[in-house]
């Protein structure tokens, strides 16, 4: 997977640097991100705002997953943007990166939290599910700021230092909560499809699960080290040199 760097990829402010020049990025372009970033900070700040509410009144995080839900199903769908955006260049990071990142995000809300309700009071939810928020409101007001032009040194010292703990943070909260699911999902043998039936195809999601499970040791440290570049770049201000070849 490369780094955005090293695609000539790995910007999306109203200014981008091509080739050594400064490219404007359309103006239809930029008010679209700047729309699309102010709603999901908004979006996860509702979220986080619902989270601790929830907790002061309760006093339990148990039922928090489900209160939620809706807002975090609604926000990390609507994210399947981010892939459209690299796609079509308006922000060109990786494709790839960006595809993996919010495939795995999608995965866990809808084919695990959403539809394995014995997992939803799960500690390891509620420990993803605050590790996404505080990395949204912070990534998504980055972007924001930097699209406007007016960056303070705070939101862009906390995008690239939050992650360094948050991302091995989230990474243990999805993979504990595909664990607890597997006992469910082996019992009822959902999502499977056995032998024999008109399609002559069988399929397994508790052997699926346990795959994506070990595909996070190939895909995490990829990601991980693509921020770390990025984190260099931005706050050290190393420039990466493309190779020839
Ligand atoms: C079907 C089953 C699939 C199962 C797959 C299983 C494998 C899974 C392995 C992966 C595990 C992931 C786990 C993960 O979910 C856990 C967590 O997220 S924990 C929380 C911590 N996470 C993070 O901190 C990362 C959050 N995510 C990201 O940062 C991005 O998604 C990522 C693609 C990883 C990196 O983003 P990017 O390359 O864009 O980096 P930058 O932020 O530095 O941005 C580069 C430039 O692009 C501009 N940009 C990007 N997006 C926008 C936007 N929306 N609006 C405007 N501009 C944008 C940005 O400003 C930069 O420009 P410049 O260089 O000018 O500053």
């Amino acid at each position: 997977m490369a780094s955005s760097e090293e695609d000539g990829g790995g910007n999306g402010s109203v200014e981008e640097k091509e080739n050594g020049k400064k490219r404007s990025l359309g103006a239809l372009a930029t008010a679209w991100l700047i729309f699309y970033n102010v709603a999901m900070t908004a979006g996860w700040l509702v979220l986080g705002i619902a989270m601790v509410r929830f907790y002061i009144q309760k006093g339990t995080h148990r039922g928090l997953f489900r209160s939620v839900q809706k807002t975090l199903k609604f926000f990390q769908t609507f994210a399947l943007l981010e892939v459209v955006h690299c796609a079509v260049g308006i922000v060109r990071t990786s494709v790839l990166v960006t595809g993996v990142q919010v495939s795995s995000r999608i995965f866990m809300v809808w084919f695990i939290a959403h539809s394995i309700k014995q997992i939803q009071n799960e500690e390891s939810v509620i420990l993803f599910l605050v590790v996404w928020t505080v990395t949204e409101i912070t990534r998504y007001s980055f972007y924001t700021f930097n699209l406007l032009n007016h960056l303070p040194y705070f939101i862009k010292w906390a995008r690239y230092n939050f992650f360094i703990i948050l991302y091995p943070a989230g990474v243990a909260g999805e993979l504990l909560t595909i664990y607890a699911a597997l006992p469910y999902v082996k019992k009822t043998g959902m999502f499977s499809l056995r032998l024999p039936n008109k399609y002559n195809v069988s399929f397994d999601y508790y052997y699926f699960l346990i795959i994506v499970m070990f595909s996070y040791i190939p895909l995490f440290p990829q990601l991980y080290f693509h921020m770390l570049r990025q984190r260099r770049k931005v706050l050290h201000g190393e420039v990466i040199v493309e190779k020839d070849d």
